[in-house]
């Protein structure tokens, strides 16, 4: 059996087992094994064909943010919009087939904004271009999920569900949850909060599965068996995601504004230029980015060059972005306004 296959096998078993006290371990335990195949599925295949060309986009900027959506949602539009880059839009589905890359302006800051082929059911597994797109999705910093506000909600739940499934979580924080496998001494299990959804008996029978039986384990936030496995398998991606609807002015008011107030989501239209700068207000937030202005001593601050950092960077991190040699003879900083960390925490090595 392929592992599609095993996975679809485990998929449907898992969807027909009653949820209850009596099926959490047989449920913890396949949700494990889903995990496990999923993992050998995003294994960079042995044939070179799979990396995909036009994909291999280099970083740059002080951010980055990824379009993804279905085919002909208006993605390309909206990067030939927002950038000096223009990127070929079509009414027919699969217009973009590789990555292109423009760079928004905004706040004095250079955020580089990917445009990229449709993404569809199946993405995952490697349907179309999926496998591709979501590795670039995996770089980002932001991502912007773009739908269709002419189409139902199903192809945000599809979408999701694709992104899910390899491992990136939208809008969600690590679970606070602290595991160490160790050479020995069997598996020592704590929490410091009541726990309803995990117990000592699933967390060991999950590490089981996963060939761990040394481990220290510290639940700290009453989190999910699901939550307790990205932990373990570690490579997950937690990403903010902004859902912005497009083609506002193809439906009415109503809907509108049903949409504009769903969490994280911003309604627009690319064809008429509607809310685009309340959608970068926005997009600034999410990407958590923030301006920082020196000044020389008696003379007022250079405000059109600023210093770009993420929120909660030192003076530390600005001290490096200024030059590598002045952190070391650095003394003290006079510090206004700030949204950023003023303590000088050292960086690590
Ligand atoms: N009515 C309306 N049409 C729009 C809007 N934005 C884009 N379109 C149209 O939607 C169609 C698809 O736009 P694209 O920008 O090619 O969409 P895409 O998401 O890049 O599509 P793929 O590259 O094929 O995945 C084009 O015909 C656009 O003119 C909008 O705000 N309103
Ligand atoms: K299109
Ligand atoms: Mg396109």
């Amino acid at each position: 059996m392929g592992i599609l296959e095993k996975i679809s096998e485990i998929e449907k078993e898992i969807a027909r087992t009653q949820k209850n006290k009596a099926t959490e371990y047989h449920l913890g335990l396949l949700k494990a094994k889903l995990a496990k195949y999923r993992a050998q599925l995003l294994e960079p295949s042995k044939s070179a064909s799979s990396k995909g060309e036009g994909f291999d986009v280099m970083k740059s900027g002080d951010a980055r943010v990824a379009l993804i959506g279905f085919p002909s949602v208006g993605k390309s539009t909206f990067l030939s919009l927002m950038t000096s880059t223009a990127s070929e839009a079509a009414s027919y589905e699969f217009t973009t087939l590789t990555c292109i890359p423009g760079v928004i302006e905004y706040k004095g800051a250079n955020i580089q904004l990917l445009d990229l082929p449709g993404i569809i059911e199946g993405a995952a597994q490697g349907k179309g271009r999926g496998r591709q797109v979501i590795a670039v999705a995996r770089t980002a910093d932001v991502v912007i999920m773009m739908l269709d506000a002419t189409k139902g909600e199903v192809q945000r739940s599809l979408l999701e569900k694709e992104l899910e499934s390899v491992g990136i979580r939208l809008n969600k924080h690590k679970p606070n949850i602290y595991f160490k496998p160790r050479k020995g001494g069997g598996v020592s299990f704590n929490s410091t909060v009541t726990l309803t959804q995990c117990s000592e008996k699933l967390v060991q029978l999950i590490l089981h599965e996963y060939k761990i039986f040394n481990a220290e384990v510290l639940f700290r936030e009453d989190c999910s068996p699901d939550e307790f496995i990205d932990v373990i398998v570690g490579n997950r991606v937690y990403m903010p995601c902004l859902y912005v609807y497009n083609k506002i002015d193809q439906i009415s008011m109503e809907e509108v504004d049903r949409l504009a107030r769903k969490p994280n989501s911003v309604v627009i239209s690319c064809g008429m230029k509607l809310n685009l700068d309340y959608l970068l207000e926005m997009l600034w937030e999410y990407l958590a980015l923030t301006c920082i202005y020196t000044k020389k001593r008696g003379q007022r601050p250079d405000f059109t060059d600023a210093i770009i950092l993420r929120k909660g960077a030192s003076v530390e991190h600005v001290c490096h972005r200024i030059h590598r040699s002045l952190a070391s003879q650095f003394k003290y900083a006079l510090v206004w306004n700030c949204g950023f960390n003023t303590t000088y925490t050292p960086l690590p090595p």
